[in-house]
């Protein structure tokens, strides 16, 4: 077995360890990039960029459909589901390639290949080939998809999302466990491109919601199109002549038999903490096996250990894994050194149709941070002049801020345009704007913002009216 010594070794060559391999060396160290996997990343490979070139496509098949509301008819849709699949893997492809590119330009020195353990809080073992000894660590290892084991068994008809983005042809039928964002993105496109979709979820969860009022109207859009099946489990899964028998149980123990191509497991993803050695580095770590870490700096601990991405489980999202990993990267490259790094305002989005987004502090974290000391605005997009003209007109926005200040927190929706109005509101918290010097803005027309003015014009009057005592259970109803 060799070894190699390096200033800074990053583990994981996804966007959180590219970026924070990149980091380190503009921070002027020696660093060393080791990916067990082909190179790509998740994001371009099986996550982001597939995933919404499947509902690129899906949206297509989606308004030929609808435009007959609009007088316009398309004659018959014919979905070529080859045709479908080998545009999403070329397309993919393509991404992949500028990535892999980026890789390729990295002095070779750089780049070891395998599966990196740590052995000491100084050591890594990659494979049964090198021991790499470093300084300062950046773990930036990703996250793998879940599937139950007793699903698994049932073989490979049971999938999960990577499995779709290699489908060369679009199959008969898919059960999707998971309302999750995948779940239902996935779910969502696979029905609009003609598979028969039943999507079951344990709860009444969609996508990243946590708004009661908000949750209501998403389950309701979402059952006006799809086949989704909520608080209703999944308890049995058997192989089926090629595909499977799938069983889910509802809340009052009724249980039903059904028959799939596929079982879509989109029960979550796990950070990939657990076959990395953790143990022999005496890192403090949570009961997912996550070390402790410092959001700010992503420092575990006080120690040269540094966590980025997907790995860490924070805001698992493509933004936050760049961010993160530059975060870690600067920082490994100044330790002991150790600053904070620029960490935006939350956002998310599903891209499900209609959109959600949700930005700043969530309902359900104001309920705990501001209990009783926020007002709540909202507007329905089903009268809002823009989204009916576009016959989009499903929705409801809620916004936040905090009584007294009149500062602006964040906001839940799902409606049309959601990753547009996502973006402004966020910006607006991180500018830390108040309601009214929102409303103090350009609003055009006919637009789907002014929708967004009605709810801030709602909050403005909600703001208005304090409560006078602090009772923590004002706009803070329990979810159903
Ligand atoms: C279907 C899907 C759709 C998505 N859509 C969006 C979206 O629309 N917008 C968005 O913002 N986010 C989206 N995401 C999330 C986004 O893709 C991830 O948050 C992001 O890619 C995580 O990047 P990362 O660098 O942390 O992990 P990765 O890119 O997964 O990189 C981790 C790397 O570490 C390697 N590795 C793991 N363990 C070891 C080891 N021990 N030794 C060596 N190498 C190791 C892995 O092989 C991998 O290459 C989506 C995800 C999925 C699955
Ligand atoms: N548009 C985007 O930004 C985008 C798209 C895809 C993925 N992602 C990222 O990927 C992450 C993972 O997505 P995900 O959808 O896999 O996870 P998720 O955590 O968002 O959703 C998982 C869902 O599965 C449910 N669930 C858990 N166990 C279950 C079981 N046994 N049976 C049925 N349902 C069960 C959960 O209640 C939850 O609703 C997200 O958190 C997100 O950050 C982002």
């Amino acid at each position: 077995m060799r070894t190699l010594r390096t200033e800074v070794a990053v583990i994981g060559a996804g966007t959180a360890g590219m970026t924070g391999y990149r980091a380190a060396k503009a921070g002027g160290k020696q660093a060393l990039l080791i990916e067990s996997n082909v190179y790509g990343t998740t994001c371009a490979r099986v996550g982001c960029m597939p995933s919404k070139l499947l509902i690129s496509a899906a949206d297509a098949a989606h308004m030929l459909h609808a435009a007959a509301d609009f007088g316009v008819h398309a004659g018959d849709v014919r979905i070529d589901g080859k045709a479908v699949m080998a545009r999403v893997g070329s397309e993919r492809d393509r991404f992949v390639g500028f990535v892999v590119e980026s890789v390729d330009a990295y002095p070779a020195e750089d780049k070891l290949h395998g599966h990196a353990r740590f052995l000491s809080p100084t050591r890594l073992q990659i494979d049964d080939h090198t021991l790499v000894e470093a300084e300062r660590f950046v773990i930036a290892t990703g996250s793998t998809p879940i599937v139950p084991d007793e699903w698994r068994a049932a073989g490979s008809r049971v999938i999960h999302s990577d499995a779709v983005f290699d489908w060369e042809d679009l199959p008969q039928s898919v059960a999707v466990a998971g309302t999750g964002v995948i779940g239902l993105e996935l779910g969502q496109s696979l029905h609009r491109l003609g598979v028969r979709v039943t999507i079951f979820g344990r709860g009444g969860s969609v996508a990243q919601l946590s708004d009661p009022a908000v949750l209501d109207v998403a389950r309701s859009a979402m059952l006006d199109e799809l086949d989704v099946r909520f608080k209703t489990r999944v308890v049995k899964v058997e192989p089926h002549g090629d595909g499977l028998a799938i069983t889910s149980e509802d809340t009052n123990g009724d249980q039903q038999a059904e028959h799939f191509d596929y079982l879509l497991s989109a029960v979550g993803r796990r950070p990939n903490v657990h076959q990395l050695g953790l143990e022999n580095t005496g890192l403090q770590r949570d009961h997912h096996g996550i070390p402790l870490f410092d959001p700010q700096t992503m420092q575990c601990g006080d120690s040269a250990i540094f966590i980025a991405g997907d790995a860490n489980n924070d805001r698992p999202q493509l933004p936050e894994a760049a961010d993160h990993g530059r975060i870690a990267g600067e920082n490994a490259a100044r330790y002991p050194d150790v600053q904070p790094g620029l960490r935006r305002t939350p956002l998310a989005i599903s891209f499900t149709e209609p959109q959600i987004a949700t930005m700043g502090a969530s309902y359900s974290e104001l309920c705990v941070t501001h209990p009783g000391r926020f007002a709540v605005g909202k507007v329905s997009f089903e009268n809002q002049g823009r989204s009916r003209v576009m016959l989009q007109n499903k929705g409801l926005l809620r916004v936040y801020a905090e009584y007294q200040s009149g500062r602006f927190l964040g906001a839940e929706m799902i409606g049309p345009r959601a990753e547009n109005i996502g973006h402004l509101l966020a910006w607006a918290v991180q500018a830390g704007l108040t309601v009214d010097a929102m409303l103090d803005m350009p609003f055009y027309h006919p637009v789907v913002e002014e929708g967004v003015r009605t709810a801030l014009r709602d909050l403005a009057h909600h703001l208005k009216n304090a409560p006078v005592h602090d009772c923590p259970c004002v706009d803070c109803t329990p979810g159903p």
